[in-house]
């Protein structure tokens, strides 16, 4: 006897989330934030009586929130939001306003017509004093008609890049109350009389954006392994030139330049995978952590969180768009479902902390390890950090017949890292020593910074990689995987070349060998990399592709996707005699004369 179908569980996360994505497509929908960002807030930031009466409320979606917090005028520098969130101790309430234009909240999703509750993130005054920036839950629309709450305005943003599935809003607040236990308080407080209570860590109200970057990671290698799917289905489709003459027509992936421009993709994709697995169960145990007391790891989290962030997204843009070029013309189609990925996926460059800003933040913690080693501290038992305590080889040992687990390569990515990081601190320190204050000195040092947190992000990502391939016992899987981590690797290597060969610690030999290896591992993977691509399993609903089609039918589809365009309804647009053709006829008529 068939199973009746089992029904979602909407108050399982992982659950919605997937019957999310299936139905409602990967550029987002109503509920997003809701899941992304509001309930991570709730359960990080609100105290237990708050948790017991919002959670279970937006698990059964009885309310849908969005996480607002950008201005118009300020996303990045959040000290200088406007939104105010005055405590007024007569009533027990807070005044939200929005004193400014440049106040008004500008791109938190699903803000303009879906949520009807954000948490909003205000300047908290009471007792005339301003303590930052502080996060509220607050009732914006009516239950009922849905319509805006007396003294906000909230609309949708208009058009975007991508992502047009999900309504940004803005929101503004004129005198707006709202009790005081909207104060999320589990961590920051205001008792009734007014007094603010700080909290252990003024950090801890920004662990959803925490949350998500840390997401991001795997959401980036979501995004590449699709694409080179589609990329590499359709290059085993499609033929066209010879290799050798008069053999017939190739597939293009017998190109050398087709696997060098596919494959360090797919091999980055699962390098993300894996680094997003870590960081996010380094996530789950901070926050774990901080429900016991133990703040310890929230710099580590927050750093190694930045770094992935923007390493990732942005290696995610570039890859996407290599895949979308591997496919020629085709490429171009919205057929091919590369205009949805890549619109999807760079957003994630500038939400969440833009990229640049995100890199600045891992050097800021990179420059705190830098002047302890000038001090000569040792190292904290810290594994993502502690190499660059160590000294490593004075030269490049790449080329070296024996290189278990890849020693010689990693030690490589150290090397560049270490010096990078110590060559920028030291620069830090001589420009304050000749006059410039540290803000300026950062300034002038800031593109080297962003090099040295780019150097130590590829160097947490390969070692993860490296670990997490040792660590599976499936020979033949491994042996799979383990061609893409050499292409991985030695594609690295000649990707920080530059930086490698700079001081003298790699030859120019060794950087020749790096790349015999890469066209080696392009070779290996080749035979392999429609099993590869297949074995992830991806429907074709989530590819969005009619070049990426499992099933390889590409031609035929193609034809029937352009048949079924509006434009092709009729034979000949209602309105051409209007237009089109009335020019051509006055044309024809003029030349008769
Ligand atoms: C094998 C194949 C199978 C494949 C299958 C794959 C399946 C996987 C599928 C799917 C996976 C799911 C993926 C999901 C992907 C997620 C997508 C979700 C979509 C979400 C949609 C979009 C949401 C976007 C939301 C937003 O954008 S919200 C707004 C975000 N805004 C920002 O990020 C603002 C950026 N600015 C800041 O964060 C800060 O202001 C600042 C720049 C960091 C500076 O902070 P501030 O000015 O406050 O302080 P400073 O004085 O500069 O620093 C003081 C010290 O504090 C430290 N600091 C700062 N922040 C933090 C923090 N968060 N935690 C800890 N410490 C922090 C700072 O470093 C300083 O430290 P110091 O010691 O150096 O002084
Ligand atoms: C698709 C999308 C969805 C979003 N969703 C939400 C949401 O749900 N909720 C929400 O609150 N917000 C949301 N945002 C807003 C987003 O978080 C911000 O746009 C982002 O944090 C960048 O801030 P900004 O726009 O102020 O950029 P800016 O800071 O103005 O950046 C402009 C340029 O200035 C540079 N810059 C700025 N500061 C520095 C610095 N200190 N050092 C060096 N360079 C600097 C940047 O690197 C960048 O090149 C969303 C944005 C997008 C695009």
């Amino acid at each position: 006897m068939e199973h009746a179908p089992k029904a979602i569980d909407v108050t399982n996360d992982v659950e919605m989330r997937t019957f999310n994505f299936f139905t409602m497509g990967i550029d987002g929908h109503p509920l997003g934030l809701h899941l992304d960002m509001a309930i991570p807030t709730i359960l990080n930031n609100a105290d237990e009586e708050q948790q017991k009466d919002w959670l279970p409320k937006a698990a059964n979606r009885e309310f849908i929130a969005t996480y607002a917090q950008t201005e118009m005028g300020h996303g990045t520098n959040l000290k200088k939001l406007e939104t105010t969130a005055t405590y007024d101790p007569k009533t027990q309430e807070f005044v939200l306003n929005s004193p400014t234009i440049t106040s008004t909240k500008w791109w938190p999703g699903n803000l303009g017509k879906s949520s009807n509750y954000a948490v909003v993130m205000a300047q908290l005054y009471t007792q005339g004093k301003c303590h930052g920036a502080h996060p509220f839950f607050v009732q914006l629309r009516d239950l009922n008609t849905h319509k805006p709450l007396k003294g906000i305005t909230v609309g949708d943003i208009g058009p975007k890049f991508g992502m047009n599935t999900v309504d940004n809003g803005f929101l503004q607040f004129d005198h707006v109350r709202t009790p005081r236990r909207s104060m999320f308080m589990k961590h920051a407080k205001v008792l009734p009389d007014g007094r603010y209570v700080p909290p252990v860590h003024d950090k801890l109200n920004y662990s959803a954006m925490v949350f998500i970057r840390a997401a991001i990671v795997s959401g980036m290698a979501y995004h590449l392994l699709v694409t080179s799917t589609i990329a590499v289905r359709y290059s085993a489709i499609r033929r066209q030139g010879e290799i050798t003459p008069g053999a017939g027509e190739v597939k293009v992936l017998d190109y050398q330049t087709q696997q060098h421009r596919i494959f360090p993709q797919l091999a980055r994709g699962l390098a993300f995978r894996l680094s997003g697995q870590y960081i996010m169960k380094l996530y789950t145990q901070t926050m774990d952590d901080i429900r016991n007391g133990d703040i310890s790891a929230v710099p580590d989290l927050h750093a190694l969180s930045c770094g992935l962030k923007a390493v990732t997204t942005h290696h995610a843009a570039l890859g996407l768009e290599q895949c979308r070029m591997a496919c020629g013309g085709h490429g171009y189609s919205q057929a091919s479902g590369f205009p949805l990925h890549y619109s999807v996926a760079v957003g994630a460059c500038t939400y969440e902390g833009e990229n640049m800003v995100m890199l600045l933040q891992t050097a800021r913690h990179l420059m705190k390890i830098a002047k302890a080693i000038r001090a000569g501290q040792s190292p904290k038992s810290n594994k993502i950090v502690d190499y660059l305590f160590h000294k490593g080889p004075p030269k490049c040992l790449i080329d070296q017949a024996y290189d278990t687990n890849y020693r010689n390569v990693l030690e490589s990515f150290e090397h560049l890292a270490r010096r990078q990081t110590l060559e920028v601190y030291d620069k830090l320190v001589q420009l304050q020593q000749q006059g410039r204050n540290y803000e300026q000195a950062w300034n002038d040092c800031a593109v080297e910074l962003c090099k040295a947190t780019r150097a130590h992000v590829r160097t947490f990502l390969a070692r993860t990689f490296v670990e997490e391939i040792d660590k599976i016992s499936d020979l033949s899987i491994k042996s799979v995987l383990q061609d893409l981590l050499q292409l991985y690797l030695y594609y690295e290597v000649t990707e920080c070349a530059t930086g490698l060969l700079e001081d003298g610690f790699m030859t120019g030999q060794q950087h020749k060998y790096a790349k015999k290896k890469i066209y080696e591992a392009l070779e290996k993977i080749r035979p392999n990399a429609v099993s590869i691509v297949d074995s992830f399993d991806f429907q074709d609903r989530e590819l969005h592709s009619v070049l990426g089609r499992r099933d390889g039918n590409v031609y035929e589809n193609l034809l029937k996707w352009a048949q079924s365009s509006p434009l092709n309804k009729t034979d000949v647009l209602p309105f051409h005699h209007k237009y089109l053709g009335k020019m051509m006829e006055e044309a024809r008529q003029r030349s008769k004369i």
